[in-house]
């Protein structure tokens, strides 16, 4: 059976010729490989999609006109001018130049009239970008699509969908566990690690979205740090294991149940935070032959941004409109980032000439920061309403700004030995140690603050990657275990076909006469006749196993190298042995590592 090809793309033909060639290990013998971090794959643009929707009944009922066109050919979107019946226009009326706007971009979605031929179903969305962002996410990319337009105009209905029309969402979910699934029928030595979290900014405070909402206590508000190594990072954020697809769509239910939602003028439900929905996806290949683990991390970020609000068009007041303008100074310094990544003086290499990019000035930003300019493959979906000349107008321009970003994606993946784990872990395991003794000495010393929280803090981090350590090393070695089992199958089965052919022997001279006979039956496979006749003869000598009657045999036996069977019987057994044995071995081994590692240090964190 080939490999699914979605999985790992670009090596699927290699995995089908072997499956260890998938090994990076492997690859990069073979040069074709970029090891993690040593070099960027080449930079790209920010891909830039814009999906118009349908008339909401309000829109109808006030006779509103679509202002939008769509080329299906060149991806163009145009943006008529109103005329004078809708008054939802009437203040673009009073702008100096009203006049059509065009503009291209990567996919310009039609989702406006369901009867049209080129209506863009939630499924033709992901279909041509999520899908695509998985390939990327498999192959080791950082990815991130966010939605950005006014309220109202789409962006939960593309990012979440409906329980009856899922977003992009729920589909990557789904197909991110599909192929898993595919996966681990097809090549048992790469095992896969998934971890989500979801978290919303919302008036320029981070809420954990898994974590369940107390009706009787205030938000509880995280906290925003920086490691020199990953960038910004929300402490204590909820970075859940999920194993399968149900698991996952547990945790968006709820999440998005938690969202943070308003009732405004535009939109009933108006999700009034800027949602970010993330899995982790760790890959991690290991090779029999080598004993060399190879890891591949992705980062899937999904982010259904809060709309861009006009207060006057909401007819927001009090906190609602104290909310608005939280959610504008995100968005606002979101459009300036975009505006100075987009700036040429950013794309030249070298320093000079740079602005600073003002990422810090907004959470959001601050947070995206990564996504926005750095190491991720990027994509924006603009939402448009179909009958809203100015805020569509403003969407656009924006969008159309984004297409000149580009970001630096890199494959981030990691090769390591055995050996070279096990040095990592007792280093860790030497680091934790060093660093609970000193969490004591400042407890007994009854120093207040700072200096002991920083060095708990910085404690409890490096038990929790420990720990995800002693986790993926397990992994490995299940991965290890389920290699030995299918080849262990593979062997039981051999076996079992060589008893069966045994017990019911084929008629020995018909099997001769044929390949004697040569053209008719035999001719093409003389071999595997010979091959036949040979297996038929075996057990008149030998096999203790069979305990088939003498009789049950034919006599003519004269010159068949009965011995070369017997050894390859004897073989076969003893590697059957051998690989019982080093399966216990394993479980075993894992079994001493669990006790060892994860009951201690579990018990500790907590
Ligand atoms: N392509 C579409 N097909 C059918 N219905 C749609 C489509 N896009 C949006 N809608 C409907 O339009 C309404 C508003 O959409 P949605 O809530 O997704 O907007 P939004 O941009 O997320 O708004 P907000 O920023 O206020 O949260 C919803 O009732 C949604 O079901």
């Amino acid at each position: 059976m080939a490999l699914d090809p979605r999985l790992m793309p670009g090596v699927a033909s290699e995995m089908r010729l072997r499956s260890s060639a998938s090994t990076p290990s492997l690859r990069s013998r073979e040069g074709s490989v970029t090891p993690m971090g040593r070099m960027d794959a080449p930079g790209g643009n920010v891909r830039v999609v814009v999906r118009v929707r349908g008339f909401l009944p309000r829109e109808t009922a006030r006779g509103a006109e679509c202002l939008i066109e769509m080329n299906p050919n060149n991806q163009a979107t145009t943006l008529l001018v109103p005329n004078d019946s809708d008054p939802a226009n009437s203040r673009s009326k009073t702008r100096k130049v009203i006049e059509e706007k065009a503009f291209t971009f990567d996919n310009s979605f039609w989702s406006h009239d369901k009867k049209d031929e080129h209506y863009a179903h939630q499924e033709d969305v992901y279909n041509c970008l999520g899908e695509e962002f998985l390939d990327h996410n498999f192959e080791g990319y950082h990815t991130c699509i966010f939605a950005y337009g006014q309220t109202g105009s789409g962006k939960s209905y593309t990012m979440m969908g409906t329980p009856d029309e899922p977003g992009l969402i729920p589909r990557t979910c789904e197909d991110l566990f599909q192929r898993i699934e595919a996966a681990h029928n097809e090549t048992p030595n790469i095992s896969y690690n998934v971890r989500v979290s979801y978290f919303e900014v919302y008036n320029e405070h981070v809420r954990d979205l898994l974590v369940p909402v107390n009706p009787n206590q205030p938000p509880y508000y995280l906290k925003i740090r920086e490691s020199p190594t990953e960038g910004p990072y929300i402490k204590d954020l909820t970075d859940a294991p999920v194993k399968n697809i149900s698991e996952i769509m547990r945790h968006m239910k709820i999440g998005d149940a938690s969202r943070t939602t308003a009732s405004t003028k535009m939109n009933d439900t108006s999700s009034r935070s800027h949602s970010v929905f993330t899995i982790m996806l760790k890959q991690i290949h290991h090779d029999m032959d080598t004993d060399e683990t190879t890891e591949r991390m992705a980062r899937i970020r999904l982010v259904d941004l809060a709309g861009s609000e006009r207060a006057k068009a909401t007819e927001a007041t009090g906190a609602r409109l104290r909310e608005g303008s939280n959610i504008n100074k995100s968005l606002t310094t979101l459009g300036r980032v975009i505006a100075a990544l987009a700036d040429p003086k950013q794309q030249r290499p070298g320093k000079r000439n740079k602005d600073v990019v003002p990422y810090r000035d907004s959470i959001l930003t601050w947070l995206l920061k990564d996504s926005l300019g750095g190491n991720s493959k990027t994509a924006m979906i603009a939402c448009i309403a179909p009958s809203d000349y100015d805020e569509t107008l403003s969407t656009l321009r924006y969008a159309d700004q984004a297409k000149r970003i580009r970001t630096r994606a890199i494959v981030n993946q990691d090769h390591v030995s055995a050996a070279e784990r096990d040095a990592q872990i007792a280093a860790m395991a030497e680091e934790i140690r060093v660093l609970q003794l000193s969490v004591t000495d400042t407890r007994r010393r009854e120093k207040e603050g700072k200096e002991q929280e920083e060095k708990l803090e910085e404690y409890q981090n490096r038990v929790v990657t420990m720990q995800r350590m002693m986790e993926e090393r397990s992994m490995v070695a299940e991965g290890k275990i389920r290699n030995l089992q299918t080849e262990n199958d593979a062997l039981r089965l051999h076996l079992k076909l060589a008893l069966d052919s045994l017990k019911n022997p084929i008629e020995v001279k018909s099997a001769r006469s044929s390949v004697q006979g040569g053209s008719r039956n035999g001719s093409m496979f003389p071999d595997a006749a010979q091959d036949v006749n040979k297996e038929n003869q075996i057990h008149d000598e030998t096999d203790d196993l069979t305990e088939v009657p003498d009789d049950e045999y034919g006599d003519d036996d004269e010159g068949i190298d009965v011995t070369a069977h017997e050894e390859r019987a004897d073989e076969v057994q003893g590697f059957m042995k051998e690989l019982l044995s080093d399966l216990g071995m394993f479980k075993k081994k894992i079994g001493d590592d669990k006790a060892r590692f994860m009951q201690p240090l579990g018990e500790r964190v907590n």
